[in-house]
């Protein structure tokens, strides 16, 4: 379980972020969404500790981050597994070292066991017989799964995906909205992703949060996403000609 409590922030004389509460639950997916600009990657950011907030605490199952000494803040980040946008890959690595690259830093596994894992990630994420390869050599959906491989590697409670679709077609996108997804609940992880994609919405948010200029307006399962009465929430939703017509406005 992670608690957000509280959570301000301000650059400058501009504030992004007001007093945010938010749970997420452990073998959830839980949605952050919104429009562009409105905070989501802050949040992100507050939450995995890169950015500082001004004001509030994030606990991760009762340990609170910013307070906790150096140690406790390793051990927490430990736990952290995080896709970035358009996958983040080390380009000069090949796909077996990027997967390792991880379980290199985290911990002092033989090459044996970290072969073994890094084996069992890619094969979990459909990925087999591309160990050798180069990032420049396989196709945008392979280098997302890559980076959930990598993301799982190290055995996360927590994993972070910052738009895990961004720039896939219609089809991939969905694959990868429903791995995430299944290793989410397969691993009992609890699972935070960001997007302003309805379809990911719709395909894998178990739990959505919408924010709108700094503030978290909506909280509720995806199923309800439409039957809102929030009006910054149904303007998001129903933005796109398909939506409008699925609801039949
Ligand atoms: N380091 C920073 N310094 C100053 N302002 C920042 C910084 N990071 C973000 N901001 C501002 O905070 C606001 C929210 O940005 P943020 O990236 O969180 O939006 P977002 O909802 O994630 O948008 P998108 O969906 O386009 O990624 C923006 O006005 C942005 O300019």
């Amino acid at each position: 379980m992670i608690t957000v409590n509280n959570i301000s922030k301000s650059f400058d004389d501009k504030q992004v972020l007001f007093n945010i509460n938010l749970e997420f639950e452990p073998g959830k997916s839980n949605m952050i969404i919104g429009a562009s600009g409105t905070g989501k990657s802050v949040l992100l950011k507050c939450i995995v500790g890169l950015i500082k907030p001004d004001e509030g605490t994030v606990e991760f199952n009762g340990r609170s981050f910013a307070n906790a000494s150096k140690e406790l803040q390793t051990e927490v980040r430990r736990e952290m597994g995080m896709l970035f946008q358009g996958g983040a890959l080390f380009d000069s690595l090949t796909v077996e070292q990027n997967v390792m690259f991880p379980l290199n830093v985290l911990t002092k596994q033989s090459e044996e066991e970290k072969l073994e894992r890094v084996n069992f990630c890619l094969e979990r994420v459909g990925l087999e017989n591309v160990n050798r390869k180069m990032p420049s050599e396989i196709s945008g959906g392979m280098k997302k799964r890559v980076g959930i491989a990598r993301a799982i590697v190290t055995k996360p409670n927590y994993l972070f995906c910052d738009e895990p679709n961004s720039g896939l077609d219609p089809q991939t996108s969905i694959k990868i909205d429903n791995l995430i997804q299944d290793i989410t609940q397969e691993y009992g992880i609890t699972t935070v992703v960001v997007s302003h994609d309805m379809n990911s919405v719709l395909e894998m948010g178990d739990i959505v949060n919408f924010m709108h200029e700094g503030k978290i307006l909506w909280t509720g399962p995806s199923s309800e996403i439409g039957d809102s009465d929030v009006q910054e929430l149904n303007d998001f939703v129903f933005a796109g000609r398909l939506m409008k017509m699925v609801k039949g406005v």
